[in-house]
Formats: C-alpha cells, structure tokens, sequence
C-alpha cells in the first residue's frame, strides 16, 4: 500500500483509538533490532508463496471452523495465510497454515506449534504489544518484521515492512496484495460484534460478544478490505 495512503488511515486510527505514535515507533525500533540477530527470512520468500496466485485468508470470526471445513473439501492447493489465533483453528483441523500475521496476542502455543512445523510468522510491532516481541520473537523461526509507522523507510529500520492494513486479518489482505496475489479467497472475515475463543483465548464460552474497542477495530478491518476490493478480486467464502 501506498504510504502516503496508508497515513491517512493510521493518523485516524492513532485519534479514534488514542493510542501513541511514539510507542508504535519504539515497538518497531524494538523489533528492527531484535531481528537483526534472530532467526529471520528474506522477504522474497513470502513473494514466492503469493505472487500470482490464489490465496486462502483466514481471520478469527464464528465462521473459521465451517470455512476451513469448506476449503479442506475443496482439496486444492492454494496458499494459505492466517491472522493470529485463526492458526490454533487450523492446527485442530490438521493443517498448517504458510503463513501467520500476528501481533501475539493470539494462541501463542498454537504459534509456536504452527512455526515448528514450517509456517512463516510475521510479526507485528505496535505499541502496546513491546513487552511480547520482547519475549517471543527471539524464540521464534522464519520471522518477518512488519510495522504501522508509515515513515518506517525513513528511520532505516531495514528489518521490517509496512504493508499497510492495521488488525491481523486485514493485514493478511494488504500483504497478499502487496505481493501481487490474483485472487483473495477469505473465510473466518464476519467482522460484527461477535468474537471467537481463536481472537480472545482467555474467553469461556466459543463465542461471545466483543469489547467496544474490538468492535471498532473489526469496522476498521471492515473498512481496509472494501478499499482493496476496487483494486484485487476477492470473494467471501458463505
Ligand atoms: N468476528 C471476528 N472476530 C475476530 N476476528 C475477526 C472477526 N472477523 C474478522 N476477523 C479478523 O480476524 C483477525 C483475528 O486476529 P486477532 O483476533 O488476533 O485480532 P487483532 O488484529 O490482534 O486485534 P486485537 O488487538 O483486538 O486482538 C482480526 O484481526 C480480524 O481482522
Ligand atoms: N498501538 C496499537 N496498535 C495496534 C493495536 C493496538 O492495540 N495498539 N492493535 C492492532 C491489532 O488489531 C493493530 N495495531
Ligand atoms: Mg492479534
């Protein structure tokens, strides 16, 4: 995405939500340096899953399961990329996922298990996730480093990428786009109000009504993907 472009979503998001530009700096300074020793991959390589081609995204709504039942029918083999938590979703059904975006906040045991078996996690630095990419990026494999900081060029902070987007499930989007996908397939995107134990693991029930704040950066994911529907083919899965 254009950063240019990309600054005018993330200078409203910083005012709706109030977070601090100066943290979500910080957090990308932390990660640029973490990987600059950690177990990282080149970039070409997600080029080379994507460019295209088809590709599966999945996010963490009430219809993961049904939709990963669809696809696994489908028997095809297509790229799959998935926000966060959705991956404990896909390990339960026996498939592991290409590629995970996260910004850590989802089944870190799911992760962990999914990287082991050969998925390429890219991680996410913002500003209120410091503390997690301080304890787990060094434990990981495969890494990529992504940031919401549309200036990120300027601050030579040469391990990372904005792709542009701002949850995980969008973020899959912008990614895939950036890598010149042919087509977006999307399951588990319900956006709404309600929320899955796969986006909120410390939750009772399956599913449960989202927070204020959730609900609002789910408009947000919302809003991200119909700008990328005038400029990539994507279908929902039903
Ligand atoms: N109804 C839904 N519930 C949860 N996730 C959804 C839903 N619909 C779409 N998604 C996508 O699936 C992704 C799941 O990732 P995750 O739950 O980790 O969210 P996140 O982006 O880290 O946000 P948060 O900071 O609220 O956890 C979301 O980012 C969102 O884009
Ligand atoms: N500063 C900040 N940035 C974010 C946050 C968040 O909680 N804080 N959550 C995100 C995932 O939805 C993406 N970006
Ligand atoms: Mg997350």
């Amino acid at each position: 995405m254009d950063m240019k472009e990309w600054e005018k979503f993330y200078n409203k998001i910083i005012e709706d939500f109030g977070f601090d530009k100066n943290k979500d700096i910080k957090s990308a300074i932390i990660l640029n340096n973490i990987l600059e020793n950690a177990d990282k991959i080149p970039i070409k390589n997600l080029k080379n899953i994507i460019e295209g081609k088809e590709v599966f995204i999945f996010g963490a709504g009430p219809s993961l399961k049904k939709h990963i039942k669809i696809i696994k029918n489908l028997n095809k083999d297509i790229p799959i990329i998935v926000a966060d938590g959705a991956s404990k979703a896909f390990l339960e059904e026996g498939i592991i996922p290409d590629i995970i975006v996260s910004d850590l906040d989802g089944d870190l045991n799911a992760i962990f298990e999914c990287n082991k078996r050969g998925s390429i996690i890219v991680v996410h630095a913002h500003g209120d996730n410091i503390d997690k990419i301080k304890k787990y990026v060094p434990k990981l494999k495969n890494v990529v480093g992504s940031c919401q900081i549309p200036n990120y060029m300027e601050l030579n902070l040469k391990n990372l990428v904005n792709f542009g987007g701002f949850t995980d499930g969008d973020r899959c989007c912008f990614l895939a786009y950036h890598f010149k996908a042919k087509k977006l397939i999307l399951g588990g995107m319900d956006f709404g109000i309600y929320i899955t134990k796969y986006s909120r693991p410390n939750i009772k029930s399956e599913i449960e009504i989202g927070d204020e704040i959730k609900i609002k950066k789910l408009k947000y994911a919302e809003k991200l993907i119909n700008y990328l529907k005038n400029r990539i083919d994507i279908e929902f899965l039903k």
